[in-house]
């Protein structure tokens, strides 16, 4: 065999029951990306941003219809990943098959006056059907649920999982990343730093209160007044409802979100390929407050969620958030868990 063949040869070696692939050449592991609903507003910029990654090898782009046009248009990028579409429900558990990591961003968006919980009669039945294929063409790949409401269809995700009896808690993520981002683009406008170095950590829930901006914890610090730091929150908080309205009835945020989408699911990549110390903040099963699911730092790993950091010291005024959040967020978990049970 030729030494150019050999390199190419992927040695899989078991690892406490997962099975970790790595090329002989030292490059990159194999890794395959599904983006589902990739078709739309969102799924189409992550796509291209993932065909950039090099961390991935093969990206399968699935959504009900023009997935074709978009894998064909995609392919064309001079990068590593092979590029696959897929199109329609018979189709689907080929796009799985395989995939290490699996991005949602399927279903409908909001539209001026909507609030995100609006979407959940459309989207609950779209992200409970995508996850049930999950669980059964993929059952270890990792879940980066970006499908609103986030605050519900992560429990419907968990409680499908359950089902199926493949839930494994480390493995699913509600992205909660363009929180963070925006965070971060508003407090060095206000701090006037450099938003290359800002750091914010954004917890809680993806929804108007439940969205709690940490700007005590930013980094570089900078003297805001209370006044300041409040109206940051706020509109860190309405930050989606500032572009639905921007966009006036041509959906939500797209463009921002495939930016977030592909820095949380280059940080599972990473945490999967074993590179030391990634964190990033994300809506996950959690025991840091009296809620089942809530969005904190995490470091990520070979297997996922490596740990779920704790809150840190908080203000009065974030304790007083982080109170006024509970009861919302509470019964956007309970109707996710109701909604999967029942249907
Ligand atoms: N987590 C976040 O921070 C965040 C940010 C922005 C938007 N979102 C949410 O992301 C979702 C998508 O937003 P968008 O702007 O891309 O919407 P969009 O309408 O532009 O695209 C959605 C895509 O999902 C596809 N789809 C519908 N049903 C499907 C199914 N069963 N299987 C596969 N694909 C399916 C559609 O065909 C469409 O291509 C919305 O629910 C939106 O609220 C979340
Ligand atoms: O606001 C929305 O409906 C979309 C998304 O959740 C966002 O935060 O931009």
């Amino acid at each position: 065999m030729r030494t150019s063949m050999l390199k190419s040869i992927i040695r899989r070696t078991s690892i406490s029951g997962t099975s970790r692939r790595r090329f002989t050449s030292g490059s990159a592991p194999e890794r395959k990306v599904a983006v589902l609903g990739a078709a739309g507003g969102i799924g189409q910029p992550l796509s291209l941003l993932m065909k950039l990654n090099p961390l991935v090898s093969r990206l399968a782009l699935y959504d009900i219809a023009g997935t074709p046009g978009v894998a064909a248009d995609v392919s064309h990028i001079n990068t590593r990943s092979e590029v696959a579409g897929f199109a329609g429900e018979e189709q689907l558990g080929q796009a799985l098959e395989g995939a290490d990591i699996v991005i949602i961003p399927a279903g409908v968006p909001r539209k001026p006056g909507m609030t995100r919980d609006d979407l959940f009669n459309i989207n609950a039945g779209i992200v409970k059907s995508l996850c049930t294929a999950i669980a059964k063409y993929c059952p270890r790949a990792l879940v980066n649920m970006i499908s609103n409401p986030v605050n519900s269809t992560v429990p419907i995700a968990a409680e499908v999982f359950k089902k199926a009896g493949t839930y494994d808690e480390k493995r699913l993520f509600g992205v909660t990343t363009l929180d963070v981002v925006r965070a971060k683009t508003f407090y060095a406008g206000k701090a006037r730093v450099n938003v290359a170095e800002v750091n914010v950590p954004v917890v809680g829930g993806h929804a108007g209160i439940t969205i709690l901006p940490l700007f005590s914890q930013a980094t570089p610090t900078a003297n805001l007044s209370d006044e300041e730091i409040e109206a940051l929150t706020k509109r860190t908080q309405d930050g989606g409802t500032e572009v639905v309205e921007a966009k006036a009835g041509k959906g939500s945020a797209t463009l921002s979100m495939a930016y977030a989408g592909a820095i949380f699911a280059d940080a599972c990549l990473k945490g999967l390929n074993g590179v030391p110390d990634v964190v990033e903040c994300s809506f996950v099963q959690s025991n840091v407050t009296e809620l089942p699911f809530f969005a904190s730092k995490v470091r990520l790993g070979e297997n996922g969620v490596e740990e779920v950091l704790g809150l840190g010291q908080l203000t009065d005024y974030e304790k007083k958030g982080l109170e006024a959040l509970k009861p919302e967020l509470l019964s956007s978990i309970e109707k996710g868990i109701k909604f999967a049970n029942a249907n």
